[in-house]
């Protein structure tokens, strides 16, 4: 079983909130690998940063994304950075992957002082701009389809998605 599609984006892109909207709406399950690792580490994101160190974090990610891309049939939102990862990249190949995409501006509203999210902790505007630039590329590697969120409300989004999964929308991009 593989996922109905992959979600992928920035901190703030709305992965989860739309990823359990069409989740919804489609009668799936929806599963994201951030959730799945706090379950299989016993402790939120931001402990695992603390006593474990980022690249134990990214090495608990690798697997939980590539073992999801195999067995999960839902909905399924990656954590912002998993796309960073080579082999990761390489398996979303096989899939349909949507990328939230979201401006600084629009994601800076979302995650405020960065709450939970560990990157964020120190100058989350300059973080935050500098992740939206490395990673741009990366997210629009791996999309199949490209859906702009910045000004829009999740209902909107979602049904944009829903469009494109059903393969009657034409998106934003590829
Ligand atoms: N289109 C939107 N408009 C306004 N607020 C939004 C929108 N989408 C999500 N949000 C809000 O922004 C915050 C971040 O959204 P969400 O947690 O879904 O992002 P994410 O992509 O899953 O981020 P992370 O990678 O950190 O898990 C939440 O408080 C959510 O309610
Ligand atoms: O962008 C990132 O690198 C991260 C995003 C979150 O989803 C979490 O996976 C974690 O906070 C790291
Ligand atoms: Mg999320």
């Amino acid at each position: 079983m593989a996922p109905v599609a992959v979600f992928v984006g920035v901190m703030g892109a709305g992965k989860t909130t739309v990823g359990q909207a069409v989740a919804a709406a489609l009668g799936v399950p929806f599963g994201d690998t951030d959730a799945i690792i706090e379950e299989r580490a016993g402790k939120p994101i931001p402990e695992i940063f603390v006593d474990d160190g980022e690249a134990a974090f990214r090495a608990l990610e690798r697997e939980v994304v590539a073992s999801s891309l195999e067995s999960f049939g839902g909905i399924l939102a990656l954590g912002g950075g998993a796309i960073l990862d080579e082999g990761t990249r390489k398996s979303l190949a096989d899939h349909t992957v949507v990328f939230l995409s979201v401006e600084l501006t629009d994601a800076i509203k979302r995650v405020g002082l960065g709450a939970g999210r560990p990157l964020l902790a120190m100058n989350p505007r300059a973080t935050l701009k500098y992740l939206l630039e490395q990673r741009r590329p990366l997210y629009l590697e791996v999309a199949t389809h490209t859906v702009v969120t910045d000004g829009r409300e999740e209902p909107d989004i979602t049904a944009e998605v829903i469009a494109l999964l059903r393969g009657t929308g034409t998106g934003t991009g590829s």
